[in-house]
């Protein structure tokens, strides 16, 4: 089998992507969020306290003659940015882009935080991470992926990113279209259950590479690069009036400042963001100050390559055994 499926930006600066799946019998179309740095699915459902929910699609697993309750389940999570929510959990009936896993664990919020009730175009998560993150009790869930892995026609997903445009994820099949040249492929490390790999190092505009190993995560659920202090340093030392702003957590720039690219290496390969892609938003819809979509992960304990990184690239997730990650240029 395999699925391909949309990956549309839910604003005008790319703060995530949604790609709509559909849960249950008659099926229930959801905008959901799919994440490599999570790996539990949950969505916005019928028992969510109206006050916390604002505009999202629910999911109402009494109005689907294939939900299951999971009885004596339940998840609780907790993201980076400190969002949340807590729920139980049903089986059903999913799909992605037409790849359909039968019982697949549904994660119904009874509470989500306050950031999520805000925005109103993100109907939940699928958590594209490996199970071992998942955080139902008492026995944790797979992700949707490790359901379909055995139905797939190759052990893969796919993440193309685009900036300020719609993308897509394909499942179970590398889209030759999609890429061009050949996927570098380095080796991920699955604990604690993101993924993880290396770089081989970096260069900032023109400048000569540095060939350094920097571990991280690739993940789409993260908006912005984190990378540390010293690499981000550099890179902004290239800006003119560039600041690291205690006021606004990270660095700061005159909007119209020159910026520099940012490469990053995967093996031999060597990936070009634009600078129009670190060049992230305006702090706010009338300033001149803009705020980079390169910043600090020191105080995270990780290095992050989220989609300011991850939309200059066609990547390959491969649940091989071992599992690799794979970048082409687009
Ligand atoms: C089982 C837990 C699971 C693995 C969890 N995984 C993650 O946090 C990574 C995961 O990819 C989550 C997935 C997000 C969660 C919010 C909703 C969208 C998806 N990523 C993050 O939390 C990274 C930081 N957040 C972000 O990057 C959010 C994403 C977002 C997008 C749209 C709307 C709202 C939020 N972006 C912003 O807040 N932005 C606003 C500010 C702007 N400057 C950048 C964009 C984890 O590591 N949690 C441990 C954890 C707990 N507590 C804390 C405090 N930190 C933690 N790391």
């Amino acid at each position: 089998d395999t699925g391909s499926a949309a990956a549309i930006p839910i604003n005008e600066v790319d703060i995530a992507y949604v790609t709509p799946v559909t849960i249950g019998t008659p099926p229930q179309t959801l905008m959901l969020d799919l994440d490599t740095g999570s790996s539990d699915l949950w969505v916005f459902s019928s028992l969510t306290p109206s006050n916390q929910v604002r505009g999202q699609e629910i999911y109402s697993p009494t109005k689907s003659s294939t939900s299951k309750l999971l009885s004596g389940h339940t998840w609780s999570i907790r993201y980076g940015d400190g969002s949340g929510s807590r729920g139980t959990v049903y089986t059903d009936n999913f799909t992605i882009g037409g790849l359909e896993v039968k019982s697949q664990a549904v994660q119904a919020a009874l509470e989500v935080s306050s950031s999520f009730t805000q925005e109103q175009s993100l109907d939940g998560l699928v958590g594209l991470g490996f199970s071992a993150l998942n955080t139902v009790r008492p026995s944790s869930q797979l992700t949707f992926f490790d359901n379909a892995r055995p139905n797939l026609d190759e052990e893969v997903f796919t993440a193309d990113l685009k900036y300020h445009a719609t993308g897509s994820y394909d499942f179970g099949f590398i889209d030759s279209k999609k890429y061009a040249g050949n996927i570098t492929y380095t080796a991920v490390q699955q604990s604690p259950g993101y993924w993880t790999h290396s770089l081989s190092g970096y260069s900032v505009g023109s400048g000569a590479f540095q060939a350094s190993q920097i571990s991280g995560i690739s993940d789409t659920g993260t908006t912005l690069v984190y990378l540390p202090t010293a690499i981000v340093t550099a890179y902004y030392r290239q800006v003119q009036g560039a600041q690291n702003s205690q006021y606004y957590g990270g660095y700061v720039f005159p909007c119209s400042s020159t910026l520099p690219t940012f490469t990053f290496g995967i093996e031999g390969a060597r990936f070009t963001i634009p600078a129009s892609y670190i060049n992230y938003t305006r702090i706010s819809p009338t300033s001149t100050t803009c705020y980079g979509g390169l910043q600090s992960s020191s105080g995270l304990g990780i290095n992050i390559f989220g989609d300011v990184a991850l939309k200059a690239a066609f990547v390959v997730f491969s649940g091989t055994n071992p599992p690799r990650i794979g970048f082409a240029i687009k």
